[in-house]
């Protein structure tokens, strides 16, 4: 089963042992129609939809209208449209979500924006940072009554992210390592990820997680991009495609940051000699470890001075719903006038956030079973509505820069940028 699909039933599973049903919908809730059958539909949309009293699914459209029809019958979908075009133009719906593959993203939303619709988009919203530029720049999105539109980088909006930023100052930071990794043999080489007109690549995969991350931490741009290193996808498929990832930074409070990425991880274990073609499933937990400065202070005592490091580490920070913890490990350092040690205490700390803590978040503090994608759904419709919500949003210029991020690291790896929509305005 692909992991995609995994996902979907997991969750479809969490919701059926929870014995959840679906709300009474209001009268004023938005109709979502759906671009695709897309494997990701059930978890970033549908499910979390049922708990979410001003959103309907309504609609959907495939390529294949058979496909399309099964899929309706499959998730109580009640509208099948003949083609992407005529879901987009039915005027019976408010607001289309995108999870079509990245190379169709800039396409497919800017006609759904120009029909007047709100567009949920898919990471990475486009294949490169020329399509951000003329799509979040777009004239369609000015003026007091443009549609919305985001970049649904679903995990910035559970909070247990923004508890996480909350831990440190920014300028302090030193290092941030950000670790994503799938386990060799989930995705195929013919997968939409590895097909290069379809913009695929693993930076574009879950590289997206862990340079979102990266950048979010240090809340700016990286100045340098000093290493990248791909792993291509082995031959026959396309070799203008990355299978994994690792690449360093270098940011203007001379922290840096290393991301790496990995769509077909393998080995980890003992006794490499066997084990090193295995699928890795040791380090599929996804990781942003973040290392803050060291900070010095005198404590009176004959030159004494104490040092405090501190390392906040969050697991699982792309699917934090599922399960997360933030360890917070401090080790303080008392050091005589010589730089000598003399004395070194560690102590660790854990916290987690699934839903809204009191004092932030905004009027709904959400469930502890609402997922990344409830999370990010909740302030999509905020926003529609014109509500104030958590505070939390992916706007259109942080889309732009991730993708000035991930066409410079590309660039540094000596790849091709993923190549640019025919249909560029
Ligand atoms: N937020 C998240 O957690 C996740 C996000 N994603 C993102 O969602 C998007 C889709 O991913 P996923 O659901 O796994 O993808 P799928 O493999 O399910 O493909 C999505 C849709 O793309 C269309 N499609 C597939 N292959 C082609 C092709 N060769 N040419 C044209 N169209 C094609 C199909 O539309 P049709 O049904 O009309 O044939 C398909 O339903 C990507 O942008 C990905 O980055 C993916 C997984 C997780
Ligand atoms: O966005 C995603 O999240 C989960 C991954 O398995 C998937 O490859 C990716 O597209």
């Amino acid at each position: 089963m692909p992991f995609v699909d995994w996902l979907t039933s997991f969750a479809e599973l969490g919701e059926w042992m929870a014995g959840r049903k679906e709300v009474v919908k209001k009268d004023n809730a938005l109709r979502f129609g759906i671009l695709g059958a897309a494997n990701i539909t059930p978890t970033a949309l549908t499910l979390p939809a049922r708990s979410h009293a001003e959103v309907l699914v309504v609609a959907v459209a495939a390529r294949d209208k058979k496909k399309a029809e099964a899929y309706a019958k499959r998730y109580g979908i009640p509208i099948v449209h003949d083609s992407y075009d005529a879901l987009i133009n039915d005027p019976s719906i408010d607001c289309i979500y995108n999870p079509l593959p990245n190379g169709l993203h800039y396409h497919w939303t800017l006609k759904a924006l120009k029909a007047g619709k709100h567009v949920l988009l898919e990471k990475p919203s486009v294949s490169n940072a020329e399509e951000a530029r003329s799509l979040f720049h777009h004239p369609v999105l000015q003026g007091p009554n443009a549609p919305i539109l985001v970049e649904a980088s679903h995990y910035r909006f559970h909070p247990a992210w923004s508890l996480l930023l909350s831990l440190f100052n920014r300028e302090n930071v030193e290092y941030v390592n950000a670790h994503a990794a799938i386990p060799a043999g989930i995705f195929p080489g013919d997968d939409i990820r590895f097909n290069y007109p379809l913009a695929g690549g693993t930076l574009m995969d879950v590289g997206h997680y862990t340079l979102s991350a990266l950048r979010s931490v240090y809340g700016t741009e990286p100045v340098a991009v000093t290493s990248a290193t791909p792993r291509l996808i082995n031959q026959p498929f396309d070799q203008r495609c990355d299978q994994a990832m690792v690449a360093t930074y270098m940011f203007p409070n001379s922290g840096t940051g290393k991301i790496s990425a990995d769509l077909g991880a393998r080995g980890g274990y003992w006794f490499p000699w066997l084990t090193g073609n295995w699928p890795n499933l040791k380090d599929s937990v996804q990781v942003v470890s973040v290392t803050l400065k060291e900070q010095m202070e005198d404590v009176g005592e004959e030159g004494v001075i104490k040092g405090t490091r501190r390392q906040i580490k969050l697991w699982n920070f792309m699917l934090p719903h599922m399960w997360h913890r933030i360890d917070i490990v401090t080790t303080t350092t008392y050091r005589d006038a010589s730089g000598k040690t003399v004395k070194e205490e560690k102590s660790t700390e854990n916290k987690k956030a699934y839903k809204w803590p009191e004092g932030s978040g905004g009027d709904i503090k959400g469930e502890d079973w609402w997922s990344t994608y409830r999370y990010q759904l909740e302030e999509f419709v905020n926003k529609v509505k014109g509500r104030e919500g958590s505070g939390v949003w992916v706007d259109g210029e942080e889309s732009i820069r991730q993708m000035e991020c991930t066409d410079r690291t590309y660039e540094k790896a000596g790849m091709l940028l993923r190549p640019t929509s025919e249909a560029l305005e």
